[in-house]
């Protein structure tokens, strides 16, 4: 099965390559695109991008994230993460393909008290969450062969996340502030690619998950403030220090774009129907994605 997978350079695209690197042997050939091959901005050009692939199958991690960016671009965010997504939709359906795509947490108002459920109502806050939820339902519409799969606080050790924004600054600094009332739950790149991996075989395994929308992340959930300080619990044996975080509430870090206080993800519907589905507790991941982003450090000097 041929798998094109966009958005190579991204987190989630980059460990998906990655991880299946190896497996063309088992009968799965993953072809990874950036946006030179596949611009999601230029919906138009998504039809060729398939011809020149044929693929079997399409992964879509791609889109755009920069959450507070989109706020002052909302044309671009749309276009990237709805009218990219709806014309490759369409592009899969013409071509009788499946398209499994990945979206976020932040379409919900996190104003709920228990794990969202796939099937709960959305209410995004920002111009990001509502371009994702837009980008959802136009997939919905133009193809019933589908898999929205929401994720959630993804990083990695190479990329723009969290966890490398506070080994950034916590180096620099002895102090510093960071939301505790925002809950959810970091989620390793890795751990989505094995997650999609998953579906995949699935799907040549004649066994696919049915077609939906469905939650993935780590297990548990903690609050920006606890992810930051189980990152420098990682880093102080290393550091032979660590910086103080203060926790602080959301009202005392104004960001351009609300986020919701509260999106951790009801998981189990994707464990019920997929028993082969990997996953372990965040911080079981952080202790692998940590040592690899200390062990790229160490190649770079
Ligand atoms: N990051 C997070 O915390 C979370 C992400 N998600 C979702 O998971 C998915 C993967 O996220 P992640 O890997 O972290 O994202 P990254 O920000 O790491 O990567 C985004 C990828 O999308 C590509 N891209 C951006 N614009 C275009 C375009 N016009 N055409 C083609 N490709 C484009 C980027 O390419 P380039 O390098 O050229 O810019 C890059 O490869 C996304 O759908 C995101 O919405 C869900 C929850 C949390
Ligand atoms: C850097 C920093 C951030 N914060 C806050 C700001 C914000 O409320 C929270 C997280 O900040 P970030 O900007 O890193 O994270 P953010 O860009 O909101 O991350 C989101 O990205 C998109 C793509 C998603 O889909 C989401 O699941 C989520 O991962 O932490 C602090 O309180 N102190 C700090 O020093
Ligand atoms: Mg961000």
């Amino acid at each position: 099965m041929r798998v094109l997978v966009t958005g190579v350079t991204g987190q989630v695209g980059g460990a998906l390559v990655r991880l299946a690197g190896g497996k063309a042997a088992e009968g799965v050939e993953i072809v990874g695109v950036g946006r030179d091959r596949l611009d999601l901005a230029q919906p138009g050009r998504i039809d060729g991008a398939l011809d020149a692939v044929r693929p079997d199958l399409v992964i879509n991690p791609a889109a755009y994230t920069a959450v507070d960016k989109a706020e002052q671009e909302p044309d671009l965010a749309f276009t990237i993460n709805r009218d990219g997504p709806a014309a490759l939709a369409a592009a899969c359906a013409e071509r009788r393909i499946g398209l499994i795509h990945v979206s976020t947490d932040y379409v919900f108002d996190g104003a709920g008290t228990r794990p969202y459920r796939p099937e709960d109502p959305v209410s995004p806050l920002g111009v990001y969450g509502v371009s994702k939820e837009a980008g959802e339902t136009a997939i919905r519409h133009a193809l019933e062969d589908h898999v929205i799969l929401r994720t959630a606080w993804v990083y990695a050790a190479r990329g723009g996340n969290f966890m490398n924004t506070m080994l950034r600054v916590g180096k620099d600094r002895d102090e510093l502030r960071v939301v505790d009332d925002q809950h959810g739950t970091p989620t390793g790149a890795v751990d989505i690619a094995s997650a999609l991996l998953a579906l995949v075989r699935a799907r040549m395994d004649g066994a696919p998950v049915a077609a939906g929308t469905y939650h993935y992340t780590a297990d548990g959930a903690t609050t920006w403030h606890g992810f930051a300080e189980a990152i420098f619990d990682r880093a102080e044996p290393l550091w032979g220090r660590r910086p103080t975080v203060h926790a602080i509430p959301t009202s005392e870090y104004p960001t351009p774009a609300r986020r919701p206080a509260y999106s951790v993800l009801d998981t189990s519907a994707l464990i019920g129907a997929l028993p082969t589905l990997p996953h372990r507790s965040w911080q079981a991941a952080l202790d692998e994605v940590f040592a690899a982003r200390m062990a790229a450090e160490e190649t770079v000097r």
